[in-house]
C-alpha cells in the first residue's frame, strides 16, 4: 500500500486520532534536527528517527498523532531501500524500538561516520543560511582515532538510572520501561573497566537511583589509582570527589604543553576523551590567527573549571593580569581558581555569577578586552549578553557552541552589532549522536 492509500484509511472522518498501529511506507527527503529526517505523508511533514535521505522505509507513527497536528513524528520499522551511509547499529540497544533498541544517546547509530559528518555539516550550513543569512561551507573535523574506534568508546562520563531490580538501566523511548544494560559502548574501555571493577553492572542499587561514573582519560605517564568517581544519588561511593584531568599537546605559542586540571567529580567537563585538547587548541589557534596584537585583556565567559581560561592566560603571559572569567557554578569556579593558581596565573579574576549580571560590574582593568571567548550552554548567549560583549568593543570574539541553531541566532545579533563572522569550524566530539561543536570567530 502506498503512503497515500494508507493515509486515507488513517484519516477516519469520525475521529481526530490517527491509527498509529498501522505502518506507512515513505520516501525520506532530507536531514532534519535532533537526529531525525523529513518525509511527507499527504502533505504533512513527518520527522522520522533512524532514517536517511533517499531511503524508502516503512515507519510507525508515534502514539498520540492526531489529524489536526501540523506535523507527526515516527520511527523506521523496516528499511526497503537503504542509503549507502546506512550500517547496522554497532550498539543495537540504541537503535529502533522495533529492532530491539530504544535507549537514547546514540540517535545516529544507524549511520556510518562519513554519513554522520555529512549530516552535521549539512545542518550547520542550513542553520547559518536560514537563521543568520550567512553563506556557510563549514569544515567538519573528526577527532583522531574515532575512525579507528568506529565512533565508539569516547565518553569519559556516563549517567544511568537503576531499574526496579536495582540494575543499571536506561529509559526506553516512548514507554515507562527501562532497559537494563551491562556495558556502555560509547564509554571508554577504561570507564567500562572501572564499572566492572566497582561491580556496577552487577546491580544491587536502590530502585530509581541515579548512577554517574566519571573516569578521566589517561595520557602519557598518568596513573589511574583512584582517579575516578562513582556517584550514586549524588553521593560519592567510590573513587574521589576531585578528579585530575590531563590535557595533552596544547600548543601555546611555539611550545606544546601538557596542562593539568582539578575538576569536581560532579561538575562540568567536556565528555569526549579528546574534546578538551581539541577545543583548547582550536580556540588558541583562532586567537593567534585573528588578533593583530598579543592578547592583553581577555574575557572567558561560561568558563566552567577554567579549561580555556588557563590556556588563554598562559598564551597572554603576565601571570594572568588582564584575564577575567565568569561562570555560574560555584563548584566549577572553585576548581577554576585552583587551576589558575596551579598554572601561576594568580593575577586573573575568576568571577562566580551569571554572565549577564557579571558584565554589569566589570572591574576597571578588564573594561576593554581585545579578546572575548564564550562557551554558553545549549540555549546560547542570547541577545542581551551579545550586546554586552559588543559594547566592550573587543577586536575578536571566539564563540564555542554546542548547538548550531543557538549559535546562528546569536550570530544575527553579532552581525547587527557590527561583527563579521570570519571563520566557522565544526568538531565532531559526539560521534553516533546528532550533537556537534561549532566554533565561530567574529571580528569587529
Ligand atoms: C558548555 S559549558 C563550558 C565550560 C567550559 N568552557 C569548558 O569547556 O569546560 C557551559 C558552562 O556555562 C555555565 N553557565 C550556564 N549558564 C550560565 C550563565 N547564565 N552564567 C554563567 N555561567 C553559566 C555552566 O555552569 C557551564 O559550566
Amino acid at each position: 500500500m502506498t503512503s497515500e492509500a494508507v493515509q486515507s484509511s488513517l484519516n477516519s472522518p469520525h475521529t481526530n486520532a490517527v491509527d498509529t498501529a498501522q505502518t506507512l511506507e515513505v520516501t525520506i527527503e532530507r536531514f532534519a534536527d535532533q537526529g531525525r529526517c523529513i518525509a511527507h505523508v499527504d502533505g504533512r511533514v513527518v520527522f522520522v528517527r533512524f532514517a536517511l535521505p533517499g531511503e524508502r522505509v516503512r515507519i510507525s507513527l508515534d502514539p498520540g498523532a492526531e489529524r489536526k497536528d501540523r506535523f507527526w513524528t515516527g520511527e523506521v520499522v523496516e528499511v526497503l531501500e537503504a542509503s549507502p551511509y546506512r550500517v547496522s547499529p554497532a550498539w543495537p540497544a540504541a537503535g529502533p524500538v522495533s529492532m530491539g533498541g530504544g535507549v537514547g544517546g546514540a540517535d545516529l547509530v544507524h549511520v556510518n561516520l562519513e554519513g554522520q559528518h555529512l549530516w552535521k555539516k549539512t545542518l550547520i550550513d542550513e542553520q547559518m543560511d536560514r537563521l543568520a543569512n550567512v553563506d556557510s561551507d563549514v569544515e567538519l573535523h573528526a577527532v583522531a582515532s574515532d575512525e579507528q574506534r568506529g565512533g565508539l568508546h569516547w565518553r569519559t562520563r556516563i549517567e544511568m538510572v537503576a531499574d526496579e531490580a536495582g540494575r543499571p538501566s536506561m529509559h526506553q523511548r516512548g514507554s515507562h520501561e527501562r532497559l537494563a544494560i551491562d556495558d556502555m559502548p560509547l564509554a571508554t574501555q577504561e570507564l567500562n573497566g572501572i564499572a566492572t571493577q566497582e561491580g556496577v553492572w552487577k546491580g544491587g542499587f536502590e530502585p530509581n537511583a541515579s548512577i554517574r561514573l566519571a573516569v578521566p582519560a589517561l595520557h602519557g605517564s598518568d596513573k589511574r589509582e583512584d582517579n575516578f568517581a562513582l556517584i550514586v544519588n549524588d553521593k560519592l561511593v567510590a573513587g574521589r570527589s576531585t578528579l585530575t584531568e590531563t590535557v595533552p599537546e596544547v600548543q601555546i605559542g611555539s611550545t606544546k604543553r601538557t596542562l593539568s586540571y582539578s575538576v569536581a567529580a560532579d561538575g562540568f567537563w567536556q565528555v569526549h576523551r579528546q574534546a578538551p585538547s581539541t577545543l583548547v587548541n582550536a580556540v588558541l589557534q583562532a586567537a593567534q590567527n585573528e588578533l593583530t596584537s598579543a592578547p592583553h585583556t581577555i574575557w572567558d565567559l561560561y568558563s566552567g573549571s577554567g579549561l580555556f581560561t588557563v590556556a588563554l592566560g598562559l598564551l597572554a603571559g603576565k601571570g594572568g593580569n588582564g584575564l577575567f572569567s565568569v561562570e555560574g557554578s560555584p563548584v566549577a569556579v572553585r576548581s577554576a581558581r585552583k587551576n589558575l593558581r596551579h598554572a601561576g596565573l594568580e593575577a586573573a579574576q575568576a568571577r562566580q555569577g551569571m554572565v549577564n549580571r557579571a558584565l554589569r560590574s566589570i572591574p576597571e582593568r578588564f573594561l576593554h578586552p581585545n579578546l572575548v571567548v564564550l562557551d554558553p550552554p545549549r540555549a546560547g548567549a542570547k541577545a542581551q549578553v551579545v550586546h554586552q560583549i559588543t559594547a566592550a568593543h573587543p577586536d575578536v570574539v571566539i564563540y564555542v557552541a554546542c548547538d548550531p541553531t543557538s549559535l546562528a541566532r546569536d550570530m544575527t545579533t553579532f552581525i547587527a552589532d557590527g561583527y563579521d563572522p570570519v571563520d566557522l569550524q565544526a568538531y565532531d566530539i559526539y560521534p553516533m549522536t546528532h550533537h556537534v561543536e561549532t566554533i565561530a570567530v567574529f571580528r569587529r
